[in-house]
């Protein structure tokens, strides 16, 4: 596939994803300021830790610079910690002081949300785009997707019907880590909307 994946790359598991891409034979390269967006078709926005990544996001300028290639067309994917920067929203109770967000997905997410002992498991997931088999899912202190606007489509729901995988045009946000596990079909699905993709220039 003839694409370059930009993988953010300011904290978190950036290493996990870059390996994943490279295992698809896939170009990408760590973005950690604006410049590094240049020549990219498609960015992911790994897990770590939101607040600390939205932070960092700002004082980098690369906040509104990322925000602005969306809106015209670059697909964006955010895992976990992603998710949450990509959200509209983060739910008063579980939102820090500060916490900078995209707000490209027309949803209210609320972080750590499925309590201490649950905080880290895993599951068989029917993911929509992918079909069978099932993709296996690795949570961790994932947030839990509290609302969801008209205009983004649910790709994958927990057994309890919870939502955890949405798209809203090109953005996409999953609650757990495909690039944790050695089923690359994920981001094997995100390079070829990549391909596909038209980001128009101004
Ligand atoms: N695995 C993850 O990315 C965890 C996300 C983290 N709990 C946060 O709120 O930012």
């Amino acid at each position: 596939m003839a694409v370059t994946i930009g993988v953010l790359a300011l904290q978190g598991d950036f290493a996990e994803h870059l390996t994943a891409l490279a295992r698809l034979g896939i170009a990408a390269h760590e973005v950690r300021q604006p410049r590094d967006l240049a020549g990219i078709d498609g960015l992911i926005i790994p897990g770590g830790e939101s607040t600390t990544i939205g932070r960092l996001l700002e004082r980098t300028e690369l906040l509104g610079v990322i925000r602005d290639l969306a809106q015209r067309g670059m697909p964006l994917w955010g895992t976990c910690a992603g998710l949450i920067l990509l959200a509209r929203e983060v739910t008063a109770e579980t939102r820090a002081r500060h916490q900078p967000l995209l707000g490209l997905l027309d949803i209210v997410v609320r972080r750590n949300a499925f309590g201490s002992q649950r905080e880290s498991f895993e599951c068989d997931l029917v993911v929509e785009p992918l079909g069978p088999p099932p993709l296996r899912a690795v949570f961790i202190r994932a947030p839990l997707i509290d609302a969801i606007g008209p205009g983004v489509a649910v790709l994958a729901c927990l057994p309890d019907g919870r939502p955890v995988a949405v798209r809203q045009g090109s953005i996409i946000g999953t609650a757990f880590h495909p690039e944790l596990t050695n089923d690359l079909r994920f981001h094997r699905w995100f390079c070829e909307l990549a391909e596909r993709a038209t980001v128009h220039t101004v």
